[in-house]
């Protein structure tokens, strides 16, 4: 029985029906919820008096809303406050568990699914977020879905789903220094398009992937969703199952032993069919900026800005159109673009290892003049191990301040949004118009690293020349 892929075996195993529209329906086995996207859902349960079917295997966070300066409660913002009593009375009603700022474990849904041990390889994964392809870090299938495929999920633990083909994306050979996961996603999506991935999962394969941190995983296969593809993934291996040992929602014992035999038997076969394969090369991948209003709108740091004429006809239009967005000219270099915000954080580079990173490139030196820079860990338990390390104290020397957790500037549903047309560096996942709380406001894209870099130099700079 081999010649299948890790999407396939573990799509096989949760398909519980035919429906009648030609769609599967896939059971689910963990059910992440935020409190942006679940409130109509359980409008909806109200109405129809129904209850959760599977509340063991639902879980909810606070991450859009909270704010992360100041947390008291009530929330200065009237619209968060009433949003999180909303999240609170439907957890209450519905007996869901929920990591709520007294529980010491919130944090950002898809920070907070992992670190708990909550996602596993083989499982199907479901959150009313985009970015749940995260979770495909471990092996799972994480969808991103809609407030009327929450109700379902809740109502029945179910999703109707189109199955999805295969795109096997191998990169191999060794990244150079300071190229980190997060320019391996955004050169991927530079190469396949913002849209080269609809209809796929992708799957992410090779060296780099094998030699990447579970950290690293989670940082490419968050943003899979930015190049298209419904879910990424990458096949559980012994660094999947060490990360998830000990944390507190992981198999103990007896079940420990039991759950690693059935996770390395989702893996891909070393035979498998896919419906497609694309090479990279690892040593072709440089620090990665965005110059545009798109992720996939980047070029390495050492690069210029495209001529829209030099670009697939497709993409030319949107070219121009962020050309006229950013102010930028083409063939002018992103290096020494100037920056006013500087913003450490996100599902994509919010975690641990992403603050190391950057804290390590701002050790003994000072965020320059008139930069506002800001880190805000991806969770309450991503600040603690970061204050453990003394990481804070380095940024706060450097001129960073040291935030809650939260989603914050990434999508500006909260107090902290661009102003005016003011330019940020940014460690999230999207640069679309507006997506930092200003009409005008611009986002460029960039690992950690690079953001710590642009902090440092006041405007975009190759993070390996600072040495
Ligand atoms: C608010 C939520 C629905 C949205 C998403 O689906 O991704 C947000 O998290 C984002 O990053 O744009
Ligand atoms: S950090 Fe940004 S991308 Fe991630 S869930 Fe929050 S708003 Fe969405």
């Amino acid at each position: 029985m081999a010649r299948k892929t890790l999407f396939n075996k573990v799509w096989d195993s949760h398909v519980v029906g035919d429906l009648p529209t030609g769609q599967k329906q896939l059971f689910i086995g963990l059910h992440l919820l935020h409190e942006v996207t679940s409130p109509q859902a359980f409008a909806a349960l109200r109405e129809k008096r129904l209850s959760v079917a599977f509340p063991d295997r639902t879980f909810a966070t606070v991450d859009h809303i909270v704010p992360t300066d100041d947390q008291r409660r009530p929330f200065s913002d009237p619209l968060a406050e009433k949003m999180m009593q909303e999240l609170e009375k439907n957890v209450r009603d519905f007996g869901i568990r929920f990591f709520s700022l007294e529980s010491g474990k919130q944090g950002i849904v898809h920070v907070v699914g992992p670190e708990l041990g909550l996602t596993q390889p083989g499982m199907t994964i479901a959150c009313g977020d985009s970015h749940t392809s995260t979770h495909g870090a471990f092996g799972s299938l994480g969808f991103g879905i809609g407030t009327s495929q929450i109700r379902d999920v809740l109502a029945t633990g179910t999703l109707a789903m189109d199955p999805l083909g295969v795109r096997r994306i191998e990169v191999n050979g060794a990244l150079g220094t300071f190229v980190t996961p997060k320019d391996v996603i955004l050169f991927i999506i530079n190469r396949l398009g913002v849209k080269g991935g609809l209809g796929f999962a992708y799957e992410y394969a090779g060296d780099v992937f094998e030699d990447m941190d579970m950290e690293g995983r989670m940082t490419v296969c968050n943003m899979s969703i930015e190049g298209g593809a419904r879910v990424g993934y990458v096949n559980p291996d012994e660094k999947t199952f060490d990360y998830i040992k000990g944390r507190e929602f992981a198999p103990k014992e007896d079940a420990w032993d039991r759950a690693v035999d059935y996770w390395k038997s989702v893996a891909s076969d070393s035979d498998a069919e896919y419906d497609d394969i694309v090479r990279f090369s690892g040593e072709d991948i440089e620090p990665m900026v965005t110059w545009g209003v798109t992720p996939g709108q980047s070029v390495g740091v050492d690069g210029c800005i495209p001529e829209p004429a030099s670009l697939e006809e497709e993409e030319r239009d949107l070219a121009e159109l962020a050309l006229r967005h950013m102010g930028f000219k083409p063939g002018q270099k992103i290096a020494g673009t100037p920056i006013d915000v500087a913003f450490i954080g996100s599902c994509t580079n919010g975690r641990l290892s992403d603050l190391r990173a950057a804290a390590s490139v701002l050790k003994g030196r000072k965020v320059a003049k008139g930069i506002k820079a800001f880190v805000v860990p991806g969770s309450m338990e991503v600040k603690r191990q970061a204050e453990a390390e003394g990481l804070h104290e380095i940024f706060i020397d450097a001129g960073f301040e040291w935030r809650g957790a939260g989603c914050s500037i990434c999508l500006a549903m909260n107090t902290d949004r661009l102003k005016g047309n003011q330019i940020s560096a940014s460690s999230s996942n999207r640069n679309f118009i507006g997506r930092q709380g200003s009409p005008t406001g611009r986002t460029l894209l960039m690992s950690p690293q690079m953001v710590a870099a642009a902090a440092v130099a006041g405007e975009v700079m190759d993070v390996r020349k600072l040495g």
